[in-house]
């Protein structure tokens, strides 16, 4: 069996694992898609939880077993309550992300940003335009979503074909593909297989719910529903990946 054929085995696997673990993962979320990504990960069979209260958000990742950091709607609470939330992964070793959302917007953010990632998170994904402006990154697992999504982790690299265009067209696919990764890393802790594992499931939901769908309305409960309803073998039957040259 290949090494891709293992990682398409394992994204399958990971589904299941996920179903019938419920991993907890605690989303600092934009307040622009909190609701979307939430019901994506409880589609999936994943257990969300929301608050990015400073007082309150150091106890519910300890309770998780996985964090989200979403840097879209970023302010001084969310600052605070993000470096209280990443403390308590770092120190309990729980696998983290951080999305650095519009980074490419505001030098402030994307400083932010490249702190986060510096001080151990186990992911970094975002947009073709957030990933280019990035800059360096050498611990955490590196992933440009778009058409084909490209994960760099030292000098492996894999690319995804999987996923529709309406996936553009839907705010939150990005944000909810970043807590999807979360929930994978929860129950596989190899970062690229949980990686593989959640972009795949995204995916192949994705191309499902467009053969049903009219538009990007219809498109996003259809989007809920492949997700609730997706099985490990449409993982296996549909899965396109391949190694990255270079
Ligand atoms: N044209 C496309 N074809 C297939 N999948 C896509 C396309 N555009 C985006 N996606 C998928 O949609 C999700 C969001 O990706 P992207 O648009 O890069 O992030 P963001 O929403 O953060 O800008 C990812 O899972 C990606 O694989
Ligand atoms: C539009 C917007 N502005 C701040 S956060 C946000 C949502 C971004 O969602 P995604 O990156 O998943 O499209
Ligand atoms: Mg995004």
């Amino acid at each position: 069996m290949t090494d891709l054929s293992r990682l398409i085995e394992n994204a399958a696997a990971s589904l299941t694992h996920v179903r019938q673990r419920r991993p907890r993962v605690h989303c600092l979320m934009n307040t622009v898609v909190q609701k979307f990504v939430a019901d994506g990960l409880a589609a999936l069979g994943a257990n969300p939880s929301m608050t990015s209260s400073p007082d309150e958000v150091a106890a519910f990742a300890r309770r998780a077993d996985a964090l989200v950091v979403n840097l879209g709607t970023l302010d001084d609470g969310r600052r605070t309550a993000i470096r209280l939330a990443t403390a308590v992964a770092r120190d309990a070793g729980k696998p983290w992300i951080v999305d650095p959302v519009h980074c490419d917007y505001s030098p402030s953010r994307l400083a932010f940003a490249r702190e986060l990632i510096a001080s151990g998170a186990s992911v970094v994904r975002g947009n073709a335009s957030e990933m280019d402006i990035i800059g360096e990154v050498t611990e955490a697992l590196k992933i440009k979503t778009g058409p084909v999504d490209e994960l760099t982790l030292e000098r492996h690299r894999i690319r995804i074909e999987n996923g529709h265009p309406l996936m553009a067209q839907v705010t939150g696919t990005g944000c909810l593909s970043g807590a999807l990764i979360a929930a994978f890393m929860a129950v596989e802790p190899d970062r690229m297989k949980a990686a593989t594992g959640a972009l795949l499931a995204s995916g192949v939901a994705a191309e499902f719910a467009a053969n049903s769908s009219n538009g990007p309305g219809t498109f996003e409960a259809a989007f809920r529903d492949a997700l609730a309803a997706l099985r490990p073998e449409d993982i296996i039957a549909n899965a396109r990946i391949s190694h990255a040259e270079g």
